[in-house]
């Protein structure tokens, strides 16, 4: 199936001859949650920005259902909805006014049906008449979202949707991009909040000064780079690791009470249920035990730290 969006060797070297993107390749499915983790300047506002045409790429090409982003300026960018990291609305427009004019802007023609639709999806139906400024910060996200998806487009990109959020509103917009997917629009959602990505993406790209350093399905991330942990608190302290549990790498606490057994979860035959078996035939005492696995976070922090070198 051709991909919604193709992105092909993009780099871009702003004026001041800051290199922001090197040579990203990038294929979007229809119908998928891609979300694009990265620290403070990685470069995710720029990539959104050249795909949407705000932007000039240095080198390289993107194409939106097939259509090029400078040869076919017009369809390609009605394919796309935006919502920017800030809020960019006319505080003193009604909400209708306001989504019913960035329809136009894209050349479609009116549709009051298609707008009321939007506004009921978003909750924003009983302040259609409220001017923006009258609205509470999360109702102005809203709207935001209700411009962007105002001339029907088939691939929405939130700029950080939910930063600056309370917990609930960010539930709630977890939701409303659920129930978008489940419309058939493919979403890409920049974050940095890792929970978000966790919860809500298919799949996951990593970005970190400029460079993509990942796309990757969210569970085969998790499995491929997840790692489980054991920790048995001995009920005496070792001097050493006992000498029958050799053969697996351990880590004794410095004071002797803790042994940690960390696997990573694609050798499931060297995982838990060994270990556990070898550690009871040596008759190993122990008192308690600790079992965790690794975060998409800490999978995030230990692949940023990685390019950092
Ligand atoms: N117009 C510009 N001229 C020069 N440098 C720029 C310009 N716009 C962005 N940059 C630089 O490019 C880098 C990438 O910025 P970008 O906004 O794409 O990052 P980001 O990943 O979206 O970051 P954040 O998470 O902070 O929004 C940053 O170092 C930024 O300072």
């Amino acid at each position: 199936m051709q991909p919604i969006l193709s992105v092909k060797n993009v780099s871009k070297t702003y004026a001041s001859g800051f290199s922001a993107l090197k040579a990203i390749d990038l294929e979007i499915r229809k119908g998928e949650i891609l979300a694009l983790l990265g620290p403070n300047g990685a470069g995710k506002t720029t990539l959104i920005s050249i795909v949407c045409g705000i932007v000039t790429a240095s080198e390289g090409s993107v194409t939106v259902d097939g259509h090029d982003i400078v040869g076919d300026y017009r369809l390609s960018r009605s394919l796309i909805g935006l919502v920017p990291q800030e809020l960019t609305t006319d505080a003193f427009e009604t909400v209708w006014d306001t989504v019913s004019f960035s329809r136009g802007l894209f050349g479609r023609a009116p549709d009051p049906a298609h707008i009321e639709k939007t506004l009921k999806a978003l909750s924003l139906w009983d302040k259609k008449d409220n001017r923006i400024r009258t609205l509470s910060g999360g109702m102005k996200r809203r709207v935001m979202i209700a411009k962007a998806l105002s001339h029907e487009p088939q691939v929405l990109f939130l700029d950080e949707p939910t930063a600056g959020v309370d917990v609930e509103l960010r539930r709630d917009m977890w939701q409303l991009v659920r129930e978008l997917r489940a419309t058939g629009v493919t979403i890409i959602l920049t974050t940095h909040y890792i929970e978000e990505a966790e919860e809500m993406a298919d799949r996951i790209g990593v970005i970190t000064k400029g460079q993509l350093l990942l796309v990757e399905d969210k569970t085969e991330l998790m499995r491929k780079l997840g790692k489980k942990q054991v920790t048995l608190v001995l009920q005496d302290a070792a001097a050493e690791v006992p000498a029958a549990l050799r053969d697996y790498e351990l880590a004794l606490s410095p004071d002797g009470t803790e042994l940690t057994y960390t696997y990573d979860t694609r050798s499931e035959a060297r995982g838990i249920v060994d270990f556990m078996k070898h550690v009871n035939d040596a008759g190993i005492p122990y008192k308690d035990l600790r079992t965790r696995q690794s975060s998409l976070e800490d999978i995030f922090v230990s692949l940023v730290e990685g390019g950092k070198q």
